[in-house]
């Protein structure tokens, strides 16, 4: 059968490789945040909050990890990141949204896609604090 990742969520062991590697997800994250800030549900809150060229650079790192990567997450803990700013299960689907049409952009096929928002999923509930 399919091979796992370390201890990470039943994410096949191929999951980066299916993703297009390192490339593969840096395009991905540039496509999320231009249709993140094509959202006026959110955008308003990353152009006041958010650095977009430093939020790119972290989550091309985050992603990578989860998805199974040797790559060293270098940014703050999602609970100290997203504790002020008082985000909604709406605004946090929004950006749900915004990955889908990044995968549905860059051709990562929906299953694939699927095994990177279930590895982020468990992330939903130190984000959303309102
Ligand atoms: C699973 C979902 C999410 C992931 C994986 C994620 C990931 C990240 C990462 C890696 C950073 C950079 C942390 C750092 O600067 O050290 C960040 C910051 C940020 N995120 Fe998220 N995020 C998620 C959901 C959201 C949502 C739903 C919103 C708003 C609707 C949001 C808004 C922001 C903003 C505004 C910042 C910048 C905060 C600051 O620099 O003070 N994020 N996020």
């Amino acid at each position: 059968g399919e091979q796992k990742t370390k201890p990470i969520l039943g994410i096949p062991k191929s999951a980066l490789d299916d993703f297009g590697g390192a490339a593969g997800v840096h395009a991905w994250v540039e496509s999320l945040f231009y249709y993140i800030m094509l959202d006026n549900r959110i955008s308003h809150i990353f152009r006041e909050f958010g650095n977009v060229e430093r939020q790119i650079a972290l989550n091309t790192q985050l992603e990578q990890m989860v998805l199974g990567g040797a790559v060293e997450y270098q940014g703050a803990s999602m609970s100290a990141a997203h504790a002020d700013l008082g985000i909604t299960m709406t605004q946090f689907n929004a950006v749900v949204e915004a990955a889908y049409n990044a995968c549905e952009r860059n051709n990562v096929p929906y299953k694939t896609c699927n095994h990177l928002i279930a590895a982020l999923a468990p992330f939903t509930r130190v984000i959303v604090t309102r």
